[in-house]
């Protein structure tokens, strides 16, 4: 197989290599105890989300090039015995392992090893056990969020970023992706230098106790030349600092052409947990945004810090609104409102992600259906307003073909999970 060059210079270029993760029996399994810990809103029927999954992942193939599933190259990256005992030994470090599960993940081959890092391990299975230890009664706890592949990694032009999660429910996530981006067959020549941010690394080595946490739904590339960075309940202002000084130097060399990086200041809530769950691009001149965020009278409007990273230090100004700001960078997007006009909806939908739309080509967007205000939205925007399964029982539909579409998704169980089609996906090249 090919190397996988990385590539994402916008959220909009048509997709190239996109990473998912169907939802397996670690959603399965949750019980209603589990369920806030582990960031849910609802337990999840699984054979129904896995449908409402595979719909998607339909809906990618008709315009990506690969879709790929992070199991899967989670265990290529495992190819060998060296790689998977270091795999162990990591994930010992990280989360304080028990001696008799680590024995029993290098006992297993690498697919179980995977397997079991996403489903986890009951606590019956291994020994030693004291009742303190029985969370959840797992060992190795199951890490159902890794059906938003959005969040613990993000390519950023031709380099990526391993992020560091705020919440212990999603801290293994980061060291799969790790693995993945070093020793993966079709990604091993990659750089050092092309990690542009990595808190992990250096915690594992006792180089740092207080990791900034970095999510990938913070993280928007919006055109070669700038980046769309929340400061949310997930991302911290630390956090962004490091990546404008890496992004910073890495212009500095000539590397990167990245010269400035807009910091959005969220207020820290689940409903608005990341940037891209109240802002996504849908076009090349269009955005989906949660109003009150944006509307510069509104008492809600978000304010933004921008960093200059041309010069030998980064300079900072501020700005009172993202789409204002952005218009200082050449980028003058027509807003699109998730919700309409009406209060009422606008909260309810950007509450089921109907702000978080995902781009597969300029124009082509895949939506969460039950957003019917947004939906109405979109169609008066010239989107032709697309159910999935009428797109997949019709091959004749090209979305390719120069018209604007959004695809509805069927999401009663996905969107129970707290996280829209964006979330669900993470890009490694676009055109
Ligand atoms: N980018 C995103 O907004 N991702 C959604 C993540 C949902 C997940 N249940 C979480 O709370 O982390």
């Amino acid at each position: 197989m090919q190397d996988i060059q990385l590539k994402v210079f916008s959220e909009t270029g048509r997709l190239k290599q996109v990473v998912v993760h169907r939802p397996g029996p670690e959603v399965d399994i949750m019980v209603p105890d589990m369920m806030e810990q582990l960031l849910f809103d609802d337990i999840l029927y699984g054979d129904l989300a896995r449908r409402e999954h595979d719909v998607f992942r339909q809906v990618l193939e008709r315009v990506a090039d690969e879709v790929l599933d992070i199991q899967d190259l989670f265990v290529e990256a495992m190819d060998s015995e060296g790689t998977k005992l270091a795999f162990i030994e990591d994930f010992r470090r990280l989360v304080d392992l028990q001696d008799e599960s680590a024995n029993l993940l290098r006992d297993m081959a690498p697919a179980d090893v995977a397997q079991a890092l996403i489903t986890g391990i009951p606590w019956e299975d291994t020994l030693g056990h004291t009742h303190w230890q029985k969370r959840f009664d797992y060992t190795v706890r199951p890490i159902p969020n890794l059906l938003f592949m959005r969040d613990p990694a993000a390519v950023v032009g031709h380099g990526y970023n391993i992020n560091f999660m705020a919440t212990w429910a999603r801290e293994r996530e980061p060291l799969i992706l790790s693995y993945v981006f070093r020793h993966h067959p079709r990604l091993r020549h990659l750089k050092e230098t092309d990690r542009l941010f990595d808190q992990l690394t250096p915690l594992l080595k006792g180089e740092i106790r207080m990791p900034q946490s970095l999510e990938g739904g913070d993280t928007l590339v919006l055109s070669e030349r700038v980046l769309a960075v929340g400061c949310s309940e997930r991302t911290s202002a630390d956090a962004v600092y490091q990546l404008a000084e890496s992004l910073r130097q890495d212009h500095h060399r000539g590397e990167g052409t990245f010269d400035t990086l807009l910091m959005v200041l969220m207020p820290k809530i689940r409903s608005a947990m990341h940037l891209d769950t109240i802002f996504t691009r849908t076009s090349e001149d269009e955005c989906l945004i949660y109003p009150p965020f944006f509307t510069d009278d509104s008492r809600e409007l978000l304010n933004v810090v921008k960093f200059d990273l041309r010069h030998a230090s980064l300079h900072t100004s501020t700005e009172p609104n993202l789409l204002r700001a952005l218009r200082g960078c050449g980028m003058d997007l027509r807003p699109i409102r998730c919700g309409g006009d009406n209060y009422i909806m606008q909260q309810r939908e950007q509450w089921t992600d109907g702000a978080n739309a995902f781009c597969l080509a300029p124009g082509v967007i895949v939506l969460y259906g039950r957003n019917r205000a947004t939906a109405e939205e979109l169609a008066r925007a010239g989107y032709q307003v697309t159910l999935a399964r009428d797109l997949l029982a019709d091959p004749a539909i090209d979305l390719l073909d120069g018209r604007k579409y959004a695809v509805l998704l069927e999401s009663s169980e996905l969107s129970r999970a707290r996280g829209g089609p964006r979330c669900m996906t993470m890009p490694l090249s676009r055109d």
